[in-house]
């Protein structure tokens, strides 16, 4: 229930809006039974053929009521409605702000189709919380508690009638729809998420499962999740249906009981005959304030099942929030100090990072070399804020990550990460990401430098950078970087996929446009580093070994054991 508190949090700030639509639902409840009490007081009155006057004043509040019951109505719809867009929109803008700083572990834990359907569907699930769940007992209760005392006046046998209704419609009903409910228990959610996810896979996939021929098996499985998800849905609406049924039974019921009460009334003789019509109209009309509650149970449990699990994929952002109010300068170069750094990634039994120590000093240019997997990409991430490490502590400029303000790093680095995002666009767009001010002549120069004197500003680029090479994709992610006006220089295998003469070019320019600033260079290749400041060695999470080209040359330790790798495989001279 506690996930819930977000939706009451937005109601409240949504109070005003909220307060005029019960108003106007309480009126035009109110004003539904007065009109049809009316009517049937009418009915029975002509019968006595009463003064004109009588029935012009009856015929007149008829009208009157009418429209009352139609202007509240109006109000009611435009003041719930309105109040449930605007809380819908409060709380996308929540999530998504709640989303963003976690994505990187979040993408960790979740696939990306149940993550989009998470997003869409659970918070989309939300809008109903006030107008089905909160809203229709407070209507129903209100409007239930005027006619009652109404028809208490008359008769307190018919007002206990209504009572027996009231316990069924409200009470016995919703629990019968809530049992059947229960046994549905959020499938058709899990379906949805399931169906989504199918529906990435294969589109992301489908050139692989084409190749790999396992695309008709794929679709079929897509097939299967779409036709569960159509019964699963049929069963949630059957229920719902069943409880809709069920309700206008009892009404009907209750209707039937109270001519009977008034008739045995009647006979009796404590009960005026020409009431009875008015009582019966009124209690068909109170019952239609209470139909909504015969699906409030359902969607009750779709509101916390949805608040639920929206809680636990942003939950963990309340916990790690740090007061982060620091902000990384443009104006020098930045210095980089890790202390004993330990990070395991979520799951996993062991750390990708181990008590790692490293000093990049202003303006250094640092290279990191190691096997695959011994964690040189993680280390970009934490200095990126994208992730947390698990113990030590990393500096900026002497001012810990923790504290420095995210929006100031990513502002303060020129960062290529191993997969660039493109987006569908021209080359011009994807260049400028920002709001960056160049005009085209420093654009094409940007791409000459990185070799791609090809690429015209206004040709296409397709999702995911699908019409471009590897090669070309890395270039263009690296045009980028160099457009940005970052101190500190974060490469992430920048020219893995470049032959090496242009991989050569490609790094001297980059060279160039970093001669001010710290740069941190990771990469598989040994060629080129005689020009950094510094070279780590990492493996299985450690730094193995540092120092310069010349100095981890002479040492004869790992890096000239793998740099000899590298020359026989290249076929080199000896050494
Ligand atoms: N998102 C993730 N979830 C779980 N484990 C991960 C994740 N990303 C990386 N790892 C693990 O962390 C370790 C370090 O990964 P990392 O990507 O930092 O290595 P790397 O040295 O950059 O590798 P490569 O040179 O192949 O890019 C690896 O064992 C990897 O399996």
């Amino acid at each position: 229930m506690n996930d819930l508190a977000i939706m009451s949090k937005a109601m409240l700030q949504e109070r005003k809006d909220i307060i005029f639509s019960i108003l106007g639902g309480f009126i035009a409840g109110i004003a539904g039974v007065a009109l049809f009490s009316a009517s049937g007081y009418m009915i029975s009155q002509t019968v006595f053929a009463p003064p004109l006057y009588t029935l012009i004043i009856i015929t007149s509040m008829v009208k009157l009521l009418g429209l009352l019951r139609a202007a509240s109505r109006y109000g009611e719809r435009l003041y719930s409605h309105r109040a449930t867009f605007s809380m819908l929109s409060r709380l996308r803008v929540t999530f998504f702000a709640r989303l963003i700083p976690i994505t990187p572990g979040i993408l960790n834990k979740n696939r990306s189709g149940d993550l989009l359907a998470r997003i869409v569907g659970d918070v989309e699930s939300l809008q109903h919380y006030f107008l089905r769940v909160a809203y229709p007992p407070m209507i129903a209760l209100l409007v239930f508690l005027a006619t009652m005392v109404f028809t208490s006046a008359f008769s307190i046998w018919i007002a206990c009638v209504l009572v027996v209704g009231m316990l069924l419609t409200a009470v016995i009903v919703p629990g019968i729809v809530l049992i059947g409910q229960r046994k549905i228990n959020g499938r058709v959610r899990e379906q949805r998420a399931l169906l989504s996810t199918e529906v990435t896979e294969v589109l992301y996939g489908f050139r692989d499962l084409k190749i790999y021929g396992q695309l008709p098996e794929r679709e079929q499985q897509l097939g299967q999740a779409a036709v569960t998800l159509t019964k699963e849905q049929q069963k949630a609406a059957d229920n719902l249906l069943r409880g809709q049924s069920m309700h206008t039974f009892v009404t009907f019921f209750i209707s039937w009981s109270v001519l009977a009460v008034g008739a045995w009334l009647i006979i009796e003789g404590t009960l005026n005959g020409v009431f009875l019509a008015m009582l019966i109209m009124a209690s068909m009309t109170v019952f239609e304030e209470v139909a909504a509650m015969a699906t409030l149970p359902a969607y009750k449990q779709d509101s916390e099942h949805a608040a639920a699990r929206l809680h636990e994929t942003v939950g963990s952002a309340d916990i790690e929030s740090v007061q982060s109010s620091k902000v990384l300068s443009n104006n020098q170069a930045i210095s980089i100090d890790i202390d004993q750094v330990t990070f395991q990634y979520q799951d996993e039994w062991r750390p990708a990072l181990q008590e790692l120590s490293l000093h990049l000093s202003a303006g250094s240019k640092t290279a990191i070399v190691g096997a695959s997997g011994s964690g040189k990409s993680t280390i970009i991430d934490l200095l990126l804020k994208l992730r947390v490490p698990t113990k030590g502590s990393i500096k900026l400029n002497n001012m810990s990550v923790q504290e420095l303000d995210e929006q100031s790093i990513w502002q303060t680095t020129n960062v290529v990460l191993q997969q660039g995002h493109f987006f569908r666009g021209t080359v011009r767009d994807n260049l400028l990401l920002n709001d960056e001010q160049y005009s085209d002549e420093q654009l094409v120069e940007v791409l000459n430098q990185m070799q791609l004197p090809q690429l015209r500003l206004t040709d296409m680029v397709y999702e995911k950078g699908e019409n471009l090479s590897d090669g070309e994709k890395q270039r263009l992610a690296l045009a980028r970087a160099m457009l940005r006006k970052g101190r500190l220089w974060l490469l992430d295998e920048p020219t893995s996929s470049l032959d090496y003469v242009t991989e050569q070019r490609v790094l001297q320019q980059l060279l160039n446009s970093a001669t001010e600033d710290t740069l941190l260079l990771i990469g598989h290749r040994l060629t080129g580093l005689e020009k950094m400041d510094q070279i780590l060695v990492m493996d299985q999470g450690k730094i193995v070994e540092s120092g310069s080209y010349s100095e981890l040359m002479e040492k004869q330790g790992y890096f000239y054991e793998m740099k000899k790798i590298e020359w026989q495989m290249i076929g080199e001279a000896a050494i």
